[in-house]
């Protein structure tokens, strides 16, 4: 059996191991990093055929199985869409005043959604205690997350406010489930441009979810799309996050200044888009490797996709999530601030990360000789996701 591979998240926490998987052996001699970019065309849209279909999907394979990562062209995000809600998250940040972004009605709460600044950090604290001192080094993020079903409680039945992105039930009034959460003006009013793009991102991410099935030879394309729906509570989120620039009185390491530490992403896939800005890492047989944006030859930026934990659980390993990591490298980098549009697609909640019947991780389980994984190694998506969220972010423990 491969060694475990440590969820590394943070540099602060380990909540779990996967105890097999692709990338545990780096290859030999030392790696050089060729990430794939796949046109998804002959996968998705008018002109498909069952042959591009297939070399589509063989790439993809080859991809996942190699690095956890590739960037995706023709992927049919509309590059004024893309322009446009960058637009949305740079004037958030710049536009929305201080004391506006940091109201505690909307500041970064247990049901992790919500605004999040750079004066909110692990060791920091309370996201919504904007008294302590920015970390220079931290993010600021707005995270958005799809709508969700009340509790039973309210108005006793199951209800919800619809399932598109920011329709968050709400705790506001006399501690019930009064409303949805609440959002700043600045979101309310560019609320439907954000439900129609992110609704589009996730689409995006249906197509390759089938292409994955197949890729695995399981027998229904809808296997995994079955299990991310729309309507079904999951911890989809969509993310816009800021690098501000790092003042050249903090302290440089080795690698330049780290921004987000080494980890891997919790749920199915992370679909990121990137403005243009370098900074991004990912852990490549031990090595740092640079990941830079790649635009199209028309300028349209390419998706870059991860997978994420679940996807290795439920392939037992066979498909990779990769550890990444942010970093300003250089004073020039370091001089920059970087803008990137984050989708992490996560299964619906209650799934049973196990089972998937795939010949191809049978095949690949048997080949290696992996046992099956016992009782307390399997764990559903809901429990999963929120185990690392909370060690990242550790709303629930400084509340
Ligand atoms: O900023 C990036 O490029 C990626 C950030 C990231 O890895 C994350 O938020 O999980
Ligand atoms: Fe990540």
């Amino acid at each position: 059996m491969s060694p475990p591979v440590a969820v590394d998240i943070g540099g602060t926490a380990i909540v779990g191991t996967i105890s097999k998987s692709n990338t545990s052996t780096p290859p030999e001699p030392s790696p050089r990093l060729e990430l794939p970019t796949i046109d998804l065309s002959g996968f998705r849209g008018a002109d498909t055929t069952p042959a591009s279909r297939t070399l589509v999907v063989d790439a993809i394979h080859k991809a996942v199985t190699t690095h956890g990562f590739l960037y995706l062209v023709n992927h049919g995000l509309p590059k004024a869409d893309i322009d446009d809600l960058f637009g949305i998250g740079k004037g958030f940040f710049a536009d929305v005043p201080d004391e506006v972004r940091r109201d505690p009605r909307w500041a970064f709460g247990s049901d992790y959604a919500g605004y999040r600044d750079t004066s909110f950090s692990i060791e920091n604290g309370k996201p919504e205690d904007y008294t302590r001192p920015a970390d220079p080094r931290v993010e600021a993020a707005f995270m958005a997350r799809r709508g969700d079903k009340l509790p039973a409680s309210f108005n006793g039945e199951r209800s919800h406010f619809g399932y598109d992105f920011l329709n968050v039930p709400g705790k506001w009034g006399k501690g019930e489930f009064d409303k949805t959460r609440v959002w700043p003006d600045y979101i309310v009013e560019r609320q439907a441009q954000v439900q129609a793009f992110t609704k589009k991102m996730y689409e995006l991410g249906l197509d390759l979810l089938r292409a994955f099935a197949l890729a695995l030879q399981i027998e229904d394309e809808e296997w995994f799309v079955e299990r991310h729906r729309y309507d079904v509570p999951s911890r989809d989120s969509f993310r816009w996050i800021k690098y501000p620039p790092v003042p050249d009185s903090v302290k440089r390491g080795p690698d330049g200044v780290v921004r987000t530490a080494a980890h891997s992403d919790f749920g199915s896939l992370t679909m990121l888009i990137q403005h243009g800005e370098p900074g991004l890492q990912l852990n490549w047989g031990g090595q740092w490797v640079d990941i830079e944006p790649r635009p199209d030859e028309n300028g349209v930026p390419a998706v870059l996709i991860n997978i994420s934990d679940c996807l290795q659980f439920w392939t037992e390993g066979y498909f990779a999530s990769t550890l990444h990591r942010v970093v300003s490298d250089t004073p020039a980098h370091q001089a920059q601030t970087r803008y990137v549009m984050a989708y992490f697609m996560r299964p619906e909640h209650d799934t049973r990360l196990v089972g998937l019947p795939s010949p191809v991780v049978k095949r690949w389980l048997e080949e290696k000789g992996f046992p099956e994984r016992t009782e307390e190694e399997i764990v559903t998506a809901g429990e999963w996701t929120d185990r690392k969220l909370k060690a990242v972010y550790d709303v629930d423990q400084k509340k």
